[in-house]
């Protein structure tokens, strides 16, 4: 099994270009189940997710024509309408061809995706909407079934906010007879690149980034070329390393409207920030100043930063507070942090850290994508050498993290 082997206290420094998103390129992979027609999707990140996802849908019948950071996908006739186990397990976002396949081929058959270490991620919310719209569904041997000659448009109030299942509804409406209103609906931009996509293809969406989307079922989507947006969690990743190691970064091809939440906090642990349109530099002037938050669906700050910001919170001045509100098991990075020394105790979901003067290098092990990106920060700034076991996580989520990482002066090495 591979590890990151880091000798840590170097500030990072330089430039570096950020990918497109994982959780935009996935559901928009997805959309190319909705037409017969050629989907050309660029800026298509280069990660295990993706590679996984490309899989499943070649399985099912879909042509995939990968050329460099773009990716032809041609679904001219769905062979085999199944997402196994086997793939489900390994991503959870394997459940975003379960709208779009019954949508278009009329049948589905999905694994259910288990509970995964952040928590118990149940799909309640997709398979009720799916039901409102006229869908059979029954639930057996650990598989979704799937059946509708055609959707029907319907009034979809969500119990909760949830993204893929926003993403899932959205895209089975595409296709469905009559008007889709999906109440209470995500607002993250990933939800409002995928609609884009759509539209791209033909698809009447509106009200996408409000909780209220409406969507006017169409018979056919056609093909269309589109680019995903810039990865915002990737984007936040390297701006809290060059943070917390008191760095100075400029990154490029990514936004800063997507990252409200974060560069405040990032300003208020005393970080200078400016962007444009399409470049962000961060450089830290003050000492780090420790930062409350607490987790909530977009616009407000993004469960998917939480670890992130617990490390930088771990060398900060102060004591932060941080709650965890979407996941009831996104802590287990403070396990792995407290080998480091770092102070933290949890109380339910909310973790306080209390910032000491430095950390110091552990063998530590990787449990899921966040809490390896943070166990990749604290090896950044601690003193000595961090080795971080189990990285296959972080290779879902993180194209090349150590080549970037090295260009800006950080010393780190895969080994196997
Ligand atoms: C591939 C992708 O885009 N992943 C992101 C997506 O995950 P994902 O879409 O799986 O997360 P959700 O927004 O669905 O989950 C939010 C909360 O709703 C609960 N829930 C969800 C669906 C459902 O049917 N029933 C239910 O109870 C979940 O257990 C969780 O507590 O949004 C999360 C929240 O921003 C991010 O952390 C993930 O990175
Ligand atoms: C939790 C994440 O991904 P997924 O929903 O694919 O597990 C993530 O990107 O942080």
């Amino acid at each position: 099994m591979q590890k990151l082997i880091i000798q840590g206290g170097v500030p990072l420094s330089g430039e570096i270009r950020i990918s497109g998103a994982k959780n935009a390129a996935l559901p928009i992979l997805c959309a190319s189940l909705l037409t017969g027609e050629t989907l050309t999707i660029e800026n298509v990140p280069y990660l295990n997710d993706i590679t996984t996802m490309l899989s499943l849908l070649g399985q099912m019948g879909v042509s995939v024509a990968p050329n460099g950071k773009e990716t032809g996908m041609t679904a001219a006739h769905l062979s085999h309408l199944v997402a196994p186990y086997e793939m489900v397990k390994t991503m959870r976002a394997a459940i975003l061809v379960l709208g779009p396949m019954l949508a278009r081929a009329g049948a589905a058959r999905v694994s259910l995706p288990g509970g995964c270490a952040i928590g118990l991620r149940p799909v309640d919310q997709h398979i009720k909407g799916l039901q409102a719209m006229g869908a059979e569904i029954d639930i057996e041997h650990g598989y979704i079934h799937a059946k509708a000659k055609r959707l029907t448009g319907a009034r979809i109030v969500m119990d909760i906010v949830t993204v893929t299942g926003t993403e899932n509804l959205m895209m089975a409406a595409t296709l469905a007879d009559g008007t889709t209103v999906l109440e209470n609906a995500a607002r993250e931009p990933e939800v409002l690149d995928l609609a884009n996509c759509l539209i791209a293809m033909g698809a009447k969406i509106h009200g996408v980034g409000s909780d209220v989307i409406t969507i006017e079922g169409v018979e056919k989507l056609h093909g269309a070329t589109y680019r995903v947006m810039a990865d915002r969690i990737e984007t936040g990743t390297f701006l809290v390393a060059a943070a917390a190691s008191g760095g100075e970064i400029h990154l490029t091809e990514t936004r800063s409207d997507t990252l409200d939440a974060v560069l405040d906090k990032l300003m208020e642990a005393g970080a200078a920030i400016e962007s444009g349109e399409d470049w962000i530099h961060l450089k830290m002037n003050n000492p780090l100043k420790s930062v409350n938050l607490r987790t909530a669906p977009y616009p407000a700050f993004p469960t998917d930063m939480q670890a992130q910001f617990m490390v930088l919170n771990c060398v900060a001045a102060g004591t932060a507070m941080i709650t965890e509100t979407i996941f009831e098991n996104r802590f287990m990075h403070v396990q792995e942090l407290r080998r480091m020394n770092a102070d933290i105790k949890v109380e339910g979901n909310t973790a306080v850290v209390c910032g000491v003067a430095g950390l110091d290098g552990a063998n530590v092990m990787a449990t899921d994508l966040r809490a390896s990106a943070s166990l990749v920060l604290a090896g950044l700034i601690a003193k000595g050498e961090t080795v971080i076991d189990r990285i296959y996580h972080l290779d879902r989520g993180y194209e090349r993290i150590e080549d970037k990482l090295s260009l800006l002066g950080a010393r780190i090495r895969r080994a196997d």
